[in-house]
């Protein structure tokens, strides 16, 4: 049976990470963009990771950071894996990646008009840049970078990498189930679908997008279901 990873991202308080644990959460993410809602400084990050058991990933996102931010957080928030989540070209993510010395996730936002090409493509090149590129991450175009809670065609994701990518974009406790049985991703991450409001979590919302994500994971795997439908 598949055991779907699921990332809980955009923590900000400790009874959030409490809850995300207690749900089974694999990964916590800690958001190192200023202009987030979600925005953690790495003193903050590095108090509510103390409270992280073991065996479980903190995933630290980052948006254009700059070597010297990259440096700084790490040094402070034992951060596990990083997330590039903007416009970072290959060589970029690469760089920030040595000099943080942990491997990457490269977010791919996809948007109306993406071809399923494309992220074969563009996970080849990250690929290619680094040996400490993890995977890619798919999330929803929009103007502010992620955490709006927008879902994307979840068709346009070819069928050769769906296992090994991390959905996101618009997860909710209504969709997950849907969304895990259709596309059989590796992991699910989500944001803002489990909030009460911006940076504040539900930890009853957290606990029933994981009970539909393992709801999705108990059913029978049968043949790709995710096909474009034009
Ligand atoms: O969470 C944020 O504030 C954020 C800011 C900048 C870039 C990415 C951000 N979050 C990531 O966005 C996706 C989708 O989130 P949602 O579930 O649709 O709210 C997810 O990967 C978050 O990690």
């Amino acid at each position: 049976m598949q055991r779907t990873r699921i990332k809980i991202c955009g923590l900000t308080r400790p009874e959030d990470v409490a809850a995300a644990v207690a749900a089974g959460a694999d990964a916590l993410g800690f958001v190192f963009y200023e202009k987030s809602p979600r925005f953690v400084t790495a003193a903050r990050a590095a108090t509510l990771m103390a409270a992280v058991p073991p065996f479980v990933t903190t995933v630290g996102l980052f948006v254009n950071a700059t070597p010297q931010e990259m440096a700084a957080v790490t040094h402070v928030a034992p951060v596990s894996q990083l997330q590039f989540h903007g416009d970072e070209s290959p060589e970029h993510c690469a760089a920030l990646a040595q000099i943080a010395n942990r491997p990457f996730l490269r977010a791919f936002r996809v948007r109306p008009d993406t071809r399923p090409v494309e992220l074969l493509e563009y996970e080849n090149q990250y690929r290619a840049a680094s040996p400490l590129f993890s995977g890619l991450l798919l999330d929803t175009f929009v103007d502010a970078y992620g955490g709006a809670g927008k879902v994307f065609d979840w068709s346009l994701i070819p069928k050769e990498i769906a296992p090994r990518v991390v959905l996101s974009g618009g997860l909710s406790v209504q969709n997950a189930t849907d969304a895990v049985v259709r596309v059989r991703p590796y992991a699910v991450d989500i944001s803002s679908g489990v909030e009460q409001q911006k940076g504040i979590k539900d930890a009853h919302k957290i606990a029933a997008f994981t009970q539909a994500v393992r709801a999705a994971d108990a059913t029978p795997e049968s043949e790709f279901t995710n096909e474009r439908s034009t």
